[in-house]
């Protein structure tokens, strides 16, 4: 980077697994060589923000616990649309999953803030919001949006599907597993064999590795996996008629009745095991057909579905042989890729691989 080129304000709304671990790898460039200036923090408690002294990394933490500052957005949103020039520019990074945060996107991209997220609310809901968000990155002056964490964590899966659309391939079909959680889950819990450990236990261990949503219903109901069919789909066809947000993808829950409205995520967990035994004559099931069970999605371009559901696969299929902890794998089927599909696959969920995918979409500003 020129040395006369103004470092890139950064400014970080969410601080929790992904965003603490954001806020580190981002630290850990050297200042000397870094092309930004970490300039504000907010949690849900607290803000932060100064431009003039840039947060380091030994402090940020306590900076943060010890401001008196309560969170502002609509503030926040002046103090960063003032730094905004045609020489400087400024970043919102929104690692929260807040759909009041997101609701905000077209805001800021309109100062010509850029906004970068994991958070998949904005771009697999309303397709109103959808809209102003491509309208306003889209407009001279406006910010850009990168969103590469918000399917499969760090893996180029975004990036992929839109070099081969803007190429002029055309898609098929877009298959495979896509989320991390639900990929640990069945491949920890359903392995060929009748038995193994509890559901709720392997279930509370993908919690503890932070690969679920916030709330893990939100993973076992199908909804992370429909948000980033839906997602998928837009990148396809701007404004699908077939998909107005993700509640029209034909989603299958795993979450029995009993347990759907439960309030936190911790309730969850501690009620899950009430319904081990459900889970347990759905896997010695498979197993007595030679099968496995993976928890799938699908957009079918040709039919126009889009589905995420638990499927089962012979021992012997790549889901059921080549896959491991929280592993993603996708497979695109296009035109150019028409009998062996581009397939992208790794970790697919986890504090570090999502951070990574997050900055990878802020170095893309430089
Ligand atoms: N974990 C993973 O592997 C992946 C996560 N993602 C996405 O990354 C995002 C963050 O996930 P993760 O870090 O695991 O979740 P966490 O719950 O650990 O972090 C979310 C943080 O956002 C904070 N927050 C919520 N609303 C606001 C707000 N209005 N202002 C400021 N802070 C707010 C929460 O604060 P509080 O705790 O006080 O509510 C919490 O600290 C989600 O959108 C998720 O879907 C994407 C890919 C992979
Ligand atoms: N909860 C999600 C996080 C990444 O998108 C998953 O398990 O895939
Ligand atoms: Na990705």
């Amino acid at each position: 980077m020129a040395s006369s080129t103004p470092k890139i304000y950064v400014a970080v709304v969410g601080v929790g697994l992904v965003g603490s671990e954001f806020i580190n790898q981002l630290l850990a460039i050297p200042s000397s060589s870094s092309p930004f200036h970490l300039i504000s923090l907010t949690s849900t408690t607290r803000t932060v923000f100064n431009h003039t002294h840039p947060i380091s990394s030994s402090s940020w933490k306590s900076e943060l616990s010890n401001s008196a500052d309560r969170p502002d957005l609509p503030k926040l949103t002046q103090q960063l649309s003032a730094l905004v020039s045609p020489t400087q520019k400024v970043a919102l990074i929104d690692n929260t999953s807040s759909e009041d945060v997101a609701a905000l996107y077209p805001t800021w991209l309109n100062a010509g803030i850029s906004v970068i997220t994991p958070n998949k609310k904005a771009f697999s809901g309303d397709i109103s919001l959808y809209e102003a968000i491509v309208a306003a990155a889209s407009k001279t002056g406006g910010g850009r949006f990168l969103n590469e964490a918000t399917v499969g964590a760090g893996l180029p899966i975004i990036s992929t599907l839109k070099d081969l659309v803007a190429t002029g391939d055309k898609v098929v079909k877009i298959e495979g597993v896509f989320s991390g959680t639900m990929s640990y889950i069945f491949n920890e819990y359903s392995t060929g064999k009748p038995d193994g450990p509890a559901f709720s236990s392997v279930v509370k261990i993908a919690r503890e590795k932070g690969y679920t949503e916030p709330h893990p219903a939100d993973d076992l109901n199908g909804a992370d996996v429909a948000r980033k069919l839906t997602i998928l789909s837009r990148v396809i066809s701007a404004t699908s008629p077939r998909l107005q947000s993700f509640a029209s993808v034909e989603t299958t829950s795993l979450i029995p009745p009993a347990l759907e409205n439960i309030a936190t995520g911790d309730e969850f967990i501690a009620r899950l095991p009430e319904f081990d035994d459900h889970f347990q004559k759905m896997r010695a099931a498979a197993s007595s057909d030679g099968q496995v069970l993976r928890f799938v999605g699908v957009v079918d371009v040709a039919s126009g579905q889009v589905r995420a559901g638990l499927e089962r696969y012979p021992t012997t299929h790549p889901f059921a042989t080549s896959l491991g902890g929280s592993d993603n794998i996708i497979m695109f089927h296009t035109e150019r890729y028409g009998t062996r599909p581009l397939i992208v696959q790794g970790a697919g969920a986890g504090a570090a691989v999502t951070a990574m995918g997050v900055l990878g979409d802020l170095l893309k500003l430089t």
